[in-house]
Parts: structure tokens; C-alpha cells; sequence
């Protein structure tokens, strides 16, 4: 049987929350000012880690249904919870610690280098400019850019056209099941970023499991020496 080496990387997409940013303990802490206005128990960081990184709709909703309130409530307070984010100041230690070696690995290997996040873009950029990283990214996605977002496939296949790779060509780290379910959906590979915000990564079925970004710059500069 003739084993077909595998095509060289030539695009990266990277996760945002829980992947380059530690977004938690703001959701966390804007979730709280909003269950504490209505007398009722905050969540702590534990209970609030695994409802990010399927959107702001779903991690409300959860956060709502967690203390007793409905979907319903929680869908027509999306938006103020969405303004309340926005106008967070951006803390420059929201970035875990590699990550702008690790989006300079991708530079410098001459992938193309994109964000792909189910955050709203508009939240999004607000972050990406204040920490001076827009410009880092040949594109951006967020959820609500294109009609789906992660897991469907939408979102990785427009970020790999746009950078000239095809998927087998293309890699997402990301640290959720919507990453690695869309990185399948779209036939490309997925680097788990094990130190983000699921409970157990091994079992999301990625590719790897990386354990920090340090590993993630690593294992960019092999791929790009790579035969
Ligand atoms: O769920 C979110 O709002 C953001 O999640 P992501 O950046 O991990 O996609
Ligand atoms: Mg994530």
C-alpha cells in the first residue's frame, strides 16, 4: 500500500477564547454583576468554564438556566449583555502566555494566519485592536460574520479560500468541541489546545493535544521544515 505524504501546512486558524485569550474571568465576572442585580447565586469560574466557546446566545443561556431563568429571558438580554462586554476595559493580560510567539511562528513560517472565534466580531475587533493584534491576522470570523459558525464547517472552509490553502493544507487549534467538530465537518486538521477550557481534551479527537502555546510555536516551525 503506497502511503500519499501528506501536503504541506499552509494556513493556521486559530481559536480565540480559551485558545490565545483567558476570556473567563470577565465572562464570569460580567455574568455575575447581571445574577447579582437579580438577588441571585454568581457562578463560580468552574461553572462557567465549560459553557464558553459555543457563542455569547448559548453561554447566556446556560449561565441563565444554571440559576433558574429561561431562554427566553436569556435571548432578550442577549444584546445588553452583549454591550456591557464591549464596553469592558481589555485587561493586556487577557493573552495566555505564548500566544503572540505562537501567531509570529505562523508569521514566520509563511502561513497564512486567520481568526476564526464564535464571539460576535464586533467584540471581537474591539479586543484584537486594543491588544494590537488586528493586523496579525490575514482575517478575522466571528460567530455572526457568516450565516453558521463552529462546529459547521462555513467559517474554516471561507478562512482556508481566503488564504489560498486548501483544508488539507489548513490547521485549526482550538481548545472546544465546536473547533474540533468544524475542523472535521471541513476536512481539515485539529490541534487541541489542551490548556483552554475543556474538562478532558483528549477526548475531543483532534489531531494533538498541545499543552501550552509554547508547544503550538514548536509544532508550527516542524510543519514548516516539514517534508
Ligand atoms: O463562545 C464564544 O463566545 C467564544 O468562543 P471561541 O473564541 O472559543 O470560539
Ligand atoms: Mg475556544
Amino acid at each position: 500500500m503506497t502511503v500519499l505524504p501528506r501536503p504541506r501546512l499552509r494556513a493556521v486558524l486559530f481559536d480565540l477564547d480559551g485558545t490565545l485569550i483567558d476570556s473567563l474571568p470577565d465572562l464570569t465576572a460580567l455574568l455575575n454583576s447581571i445574577l447579582v442585580e437579580r438577588s441571585l447565586e454568581p457562578l463560580s469560574l468552574a461553572e462557567v468554564r465549560p459553557m464558553v466557546g459555543d457563542g455569547v446566545a448559548r453561554l447566556l443561556e446556560r449561565a441563565y438556566a444554571a440559576r433558574g431563568l429561561d431562554v427566553a429571558t436569556a435571548r432578550g438580554e442577549l444584546d445588553e449583555f452583549v454591550d456591557r462586554y464591549e464596553r469592558l476595559p481589555v485587561r493586556p493580560d487577557l493573552p495566555y502566555d505564548g500566544a503572540v510567539a505562537a501567531l509570529d511562528a505562523a508569521r514566520a513560517a509563511g502561513f497564512g494566519c486567520a481568526l476564526l472565534t464564535n464571539k460576535p466580531e464586533r467584540p471581537t475587533r474591539i479586543i484584537l485592536d486594543a491588544l494590537g493584534w488586528t493586523d496579525r491576522f490575514d482575517a478575522i470570523v466571528g460567530g455572526d460574520t457568516l450565516p453558521t459558525r463552529k462546529p459547521e464547517p462555513q467559517g474554516v472552509l471561507h478562512l482556508a479560500q481566503r488564504l489560498g490553502a486548501r483544508p488539507i493544507e489548513t490547521a485549526l487549534v482550538g481548545d472546544g468541541a465546536a473547533d474540533v467538530g468544524a475542523a472535521r465537518n471541513a476536512g481539515v486538521r485539529a490541534i487541541v489546545a489542551g490548556w483552554g477550557y475543556t474538562h478532558d481534551p483528549q477526548t475531543l479527537g483532534g489531531e494533538c493535544v498541545l499543552r501550552d502555546l509554547d508547544a503550538v510555536a514548536q509544532w508550527i516551525a516542524q510543519e514548516a521544515v516539514a517534508v
